[in-house]
């Protein structure tokens, strides 16, 4: 009998559901209708944390199916479709704004330029969907997970420690660490004669101790540094009297070391989304364990900095020159001057640990691809070295200052390179904004009026940069890449050559974001040259646009650059081959012939297959679960050099 009431109650249970389901989906397809887009049916919400975390078991069960039933809709269920298949979907569709309806949400995608910057500069008609940002709530509201006047107060709080001056210390310190990275890469000989397995690893590391040190005025110290200082032989800067110095040691007081406890954070905070963080503790699993461990280790390190700041402030004892975000957040808040001030310190550390998890990650993955796409290109980097040497004039990297030079290295090709990058991979595949339940908003698209309806999930798409009508191809279908053209068509393919345009006119006008208030616009995001090629506004977001863009965006540039700059002057990048052929046998292959020629083109192909296919985004879009390994030779010492 008990069983019976039991089953009544899931069958009536599940009925009710599969009619809610029902009626919803017939609304989403009538508001679809009444919008005038394209739209495609789905049965999940793609961007559900159901589907995030099991797509990849769904997935290869679908396209098992047989080719009839498979369609558009199969293509889009992969949440990384817009960087897998580009613009391919929305030609699919004829449109370059379209709607997935499912039983559950709307989502929108855009690939149009027009579309884009109407969105992101009416802010108020196209918020960002907080709920996808509770994961970054952990330590407290920050200027990304919050909207409107929130969101205003924490941009006021966070934007000062943004400035140009702040910028000249980033480019020095980047100069710093990635001299050091090369140090690691190349060993004390600077022979690099061995394979870097995991370059992700260790680009991640570069950019954790260069927004930790122009952020946070913390310094942490490469192996052969603590090495160096344990032997006596380092000299510390002066300016370090009120830097935390970190290592590689666990402190007292703590189980994780600080690059631990912030790497295992960020790889696993998708966990932090489904089990409150207070309870990962007490999960049966090892890695809910860590998760929970990491979440409490990486608290602890940012509440140890932010008790050094206030001692500093409460002493007057702040001669540390150039940006400390917690130092600039404990000026601006008033914290410890107004007891009826509007910010807590769960705000600093909210607004801390999104600025370090914005600001390196993605900087991280867009120099770890320029390498990549520069090994496979060795006749692009070519290019790079001889722009670098025009631009050094003989001298030491180390010697390059912010303002003489930042401008130089923006006008060229190390430039072109870092933005081709950021077209081929923009780290954040889909800008999420939204709009209200109940608020359809109109706009215009190629001078036609639609509707976006409410309640719908937007994506300004990946793309957009890889839509033909934004980025021409070339008279010539020549890739830059002469030794191993491209296989793929131009617009798909790395051809940092496209920035350059030689005119010191703009191609096509980009108009600046006046209506941003100068307070909240943090430091200039525009490029200081008028030789790059410079796309139609909304045609190249990486850094998303409006009101709501990177507030980090110079500092990425600006550590992207330097990086690119310090390892290339002096050294080539090259794929490691060492699963198709041996040091001694490659040593055999006669230099720059066609046995070494096949030997990297096989590489080149491995390395291809993984970035187009095994790339998948948890914050940003990195490989996942791959690596790909590579070697950093002394220029002149290629092993694959081709004429
Ligand atoms: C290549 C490097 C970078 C890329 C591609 C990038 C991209 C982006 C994008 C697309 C957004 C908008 C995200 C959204 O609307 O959900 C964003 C926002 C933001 N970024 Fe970056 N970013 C980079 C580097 C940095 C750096 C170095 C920092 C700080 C040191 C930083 C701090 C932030 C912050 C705080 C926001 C939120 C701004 C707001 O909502 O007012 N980013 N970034």
């Amino acid at each position: 009998m008990a069983l019976r009431l039991v089953l009544t109650a899931v069958v009536v249970i599940v009925l009710y559901n599969v009619l809610a389901r029902y009626r919803r989906l017939a609304r989403n397809i009538s508001e679809a209708k009444a919008s005038g887009l394209p739209y495609v049916i789905t049965l999940w919400n793609v961007y559900s944390m159901f589907w995030l975390a099991t797509n990849a078991i769904w997935l290869p069960l679908l396209h098992k199916l047989p080719s009839f039933c498979k369609g558009l809709w199969l293509q889009i269920l992969d949440p990384e479709w817009a960087y897998r298949f580009g613009h391919e979907p929305f030609q699919k569709i004829g449109s370059d704004v379209f709607l997935v309806v499912s039983p559950y949400k709307i989502n929108a995608f855009v690939a149009d330029a027009e579309t884009n910057t109407q969105i992101t500069t009416r802010r108020n008609d196209f918020p960002k969907p907080l709920d996808m940002y509770g994961a970054l709530d952990i330590y407290g509201k920050n200027l990304v997970s919050t909207e409107g006047s929130d969101w205003r107060m924490h941009r006021k709080l966070t934007a000062p420690a943004f400035s140009e001056k702040n910028n000249e210390l980033v480019f020095v310190e980047s100069l710093h660490h990635a001299k050091s990275l090369l140090r690691l890469w190349t060993g004390a000989d600077g022979k690099g004669d061995t394979t870097i397995t995991d370059p992700a690893l260790d680009t991640m590391r570069f950019a954790l101790y260069v927004v930790s040190r122009a952020g946070f005025d913390v310094r942490v110290f490469w192996p052969h540094e603590e090495e160096a200082r344990a032997n006596g032989q380092f000299a510390e800067e002066k300016t370090d009297t009120n830097s935390l110095s970190v290592t590689s040691e666990v402190p007292e007081g703590h189980s994780m070391n600080y690059r631990e406890a912030i790497s295992e954070l960020l790889e696993n905070m998708m966990w932090t989304q489904i089990i409150p963080p207070k309870y990962l503790p007490m999960s049966p699993f090892k890695l809910h364990r860590t998760v929970g461990q990491s979440v409490k280790e990486w608290g602890q390190y940012m509440s140890e900095m932010y008790e050094l700041k206030k001692t500093q402030v409460l002493s007057g004892n702040t001669s540390v020159d150039g940006m400390d975000l917690f130092l600039s957040l404990i000026r601006h808040s008033n914290i410890l001057t107004d007891t009826n001030s509007r910010f807590a310190k769960s705000d600093l550390l909210g607004n801390a640990f999104v600025i370090l998890l914005a600001g390196h990650e993605t900087t991280a993955n867009a120099i770890h691809f320029s390498l990549l796409f520069l090994a496979m290109n060795p006749s692009c980097q070519r290019r790079l070295q001889q722009d670098i040497d025009r631009i050094l004039k003989g001298r030491n990297p180390q010697d390059l200052s912010y303002e003489d030079d930042f401008s130089k290295l923006f006008d060229g090709m190390p430039a072109a390179v870092m933005n081709e990058t950021l077209r081929m991979f923009q780290p954040v595949v889909n800008i999420p904004k939204s709009t209200a339940a109940g608020s359809p908003q109109r706009f215009t698209m190629d001078g036609k009026q639609y509707t976006m309806p409410g309640g719908v999930y937007i994506h300004l798409s990946g793309a957009v940069h890889r839509n033909p009508k934004y980025w021409a191809a070339p008279a010539s279908n020549t890739s830059s890449n002469d030794t191993f053209p491209s296989k793929y068509p131009d617009i798909d393919t790395f051809r940092p050559e496209r920035w350059l345009t030689g005119s010191t006119k703009p191609q096509a006008e980009s108009t600046p974001d006046d209506n941003i208030d100068g307070d909240l616009r943090g430091p200039p995001g525009d490029e200081p040259t008028s030789r790059l090629f410079k796309p139609v506004k909304g045609s190249y977001i990486p850094f998303s646009d409006g009101y709501r863009s990177c507030i980090g965006r110079r500092f990425a540039q600006t550590e992207i650059l330097a990086a690119l700059v310090v390892i290339f002057s002096q050294n080539s990048v090259e794929l490691a081959v060492d699963e198709f052929a041996s040091d001694e046998e490659v040593e055999r292959m006669p230099v720059g012939g066609e046995e070494r020629k096949a030997v990297y083109e096989k590489a080149i192909d491995g390395a291809e297959y993984l970035l187009r296919n095994t790339m998948g985004s948890v914050i940003t879009l990195q490989l996942r679960g791959k690596k790909i390994p590579i070697r950093v030779v002394r220029r002149g010492e290629e092993r694959f050099s081709f004429a």
